[in-house]
């Protein structure tokens, strides 16, 4: 009987795998948070030219992670992987003032596009080691999340240390129909990487 029961508590789980496709501009990141939320390590990191994919489990769920190329030329193909994708998790280099709109612009455009389903969409607001990083409320305002008619959350991390990663994959299963009942579209909120601060700034438009 026990041995029938973990047979089906692992069927269960395993009909709730996440699938999530990780993309941004480079040098944000992307890399390092998947291998640190596989190994626990920092790897040292080259420039992606073609994908990484790595299974990681992470509160009994399995997710299958893709860690795309981010060369400008590429982008156009990233919507080859967008097939049965839980969550889309963009990675913004929180430090990186200069290109905080063009990352925007990116994403806008990524978000235009219908192959995305209804997958959510997860920032990581990356590298909060450094100084003067923007926190999820500005990375929010400065991406223009309001327009966003999709779940998104706005997570504050740090790859290197690993801050904030196992957040930004919590609420992945809080929103998940496979996992949970779907809140309501529009839903939106920030959370800061030490949980203490988190602070919803939107729900339901
Ligand atoms: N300070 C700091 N540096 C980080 C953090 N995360 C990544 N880095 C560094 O940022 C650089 C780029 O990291 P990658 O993981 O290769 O970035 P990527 O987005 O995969 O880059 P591409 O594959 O070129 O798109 C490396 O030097 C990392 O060590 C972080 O949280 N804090
Ligand atoms: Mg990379």
């Amino acid at each position: 009987m026990g041995s029938l029961h973990s047979f089906l508590a692992k069927e269960v789980k395993s009909n709730q795998e996440q699938r999530l496709v990780v993309i941004g501009l480079d040098a944000t990141g992307k890399t390092t948070i998947l291998y640190k939320l596989k190994t626990g390590e920092v790897v040292s990191t080259m420039p992606t030219t073609g994908f990484n994919v790595e299974t990681i489990v992470h509160k009994g769920l399995s997710f299958t992670v893709w860690d795309l190329f981010a060369q400008s030329k590429m982008r156009t193909f990233w919507h080859w992987y967008y097939e049965n994708m839980s969550a889309l998790v963009f990675v913004v280099d929180a430090h990186d003032r200069a290109r905080i709109e063009s990352a925007r612009d990116v994403l806008h455009k990524v978000l235009a596009d219908d192959r995305l389903g209804e997958a959510a969409l997860l920032v990581f607001a990356n590298k909060q080691d450094l100084p003067n990083a923007m926190r999820a409320a500005e990375i929010a305002r400065v991406l223009q999340l309001d327009v966003c008619q999709r779940n998104c959350h706005v997570q504050e991390c740090c790859a290197t240390t690993g801050e904030g990663l196992s957040a930004g994959l919590d609420w992945v299963i809080s929103v998940s129909p496979k996992t949970h009942e779907p809140p309501r579209q529009g839903t939106w909120c920030c959370c800061h990487a030490n949980k203490r601060k988190a602070t919803l700034l939107k729900i339901d438009n």
